[in-house]
């Protein structure tokens, strides 16, 4: 799909820098090796959001997806109650007070024969990520060191597991590696729902996959928004060695 708005018009739905993240029409920078601009948008009552007003119906449309994703996060999340055996509404009380979800709607641009990554390897900070993909492709998941395309298929969508739930399971559960390779000749769109935890919320390993199974904690505890603005730290002023980049390593014990 070709892009009808310029630059100019895009960056007018840019936010202030008051946000907690860069809401808004948003471009990597060119030397940047992720080749993508995005709408960063909060829950839709946020004070923050800056949503396009063209086309018309593009911001309710928004605004209906994301109050359809946060219903697939707390049902994903009660799965994952369960699948974790844990007390029945656990991870629904332990996360009552959320209020830190956002949604990035990507448009990653083609990719050529010498320049075809779209989003670097990494795994997301967050709890759990839905990914609304159209049918170009270019997600993969990294599966015992092999990469693996996730393959679009109408009507459905690509969960993540994300770090907090590898750290709450003290690594029974991997938070997922993934990256975006462009496809050549087209523009690829994806639709991604960060569903994620409160910044005051304390993360460490729940003792049922710790102590009260004489496993030593893989992590030490943080506040989440601890590890939140070390990650947009990574963003703002990317380290010079990619090794430093910070990760949920950062925590490991
Ligand atoms: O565009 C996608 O399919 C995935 C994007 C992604 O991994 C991310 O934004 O963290
Ligand atoms: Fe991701």
């Amino acid at each position: 799909m070709v892009s009808h708005y310029s630059d100019e018009v895009k960056r007018k739905s840019s936010s202030g820098p008051d946000a907690p993240l860069p809401a808004g029409y948003n471009k990597q920078p060119d030397h940047s090796p992720d080749k993508n601009e995005y709408l960063l948008m909060f829950p839709p009552e946020s004070p923050f959001n800056v949503l396009p007003d063209n086309p018309p119906d593009f911001r309710n449309t928004l605004k209906e997806m994301f109050k359809y994703f946060v219903k697939t996060g707390e049902l994903l999340e009660d799965i994952i109650n369960d699948c974790l055996s844990l007390p029945p509404n656990f991870l629904k009380e332990y996360n009552s007070d959320r209020s830190w979800d956002f949604m990035v709607t990507m448009r990653y641009l083609p990719g050529t024969e010498i320049d075809n990554n779209g989003i670097t390897e990494h795994e997301d900070g967050n709890l759990i990520t839905i990914v609304l993909q159209e049918d170009v492709g270019g997600l993969e998941v990294c599966k015992n060191g092999e990469w693996i395309p996730v393959i679009p298929s109408t009507g459905t969508l690509v969960v993540n597991i994300s770090d907090v739930f590898q750290v709450l399971s003290n690594k029974k559960f991997k938070s997922a590696t993934h990256r975006v390779v462009r496809p050549e000749g087209r523009s690829r769109h994806s639709y991604v729902f960060f569903y994620n935890l409160q910044g005051d919320k304390w993360v460490e390993p729940l003792p049922k996959f710790a102590q009260e199974i004489g496993l030593a904690a893989k992590y030490r505890g943080f506040y989440y928004k601890d590890y939140q603005a070390l990650r947009l730290r990574n963003k703002t002023h990317p380290p010079s060695n990619p090794e430093d980049i910070i990760s949920i390593a950062h925590y490991e014990i």
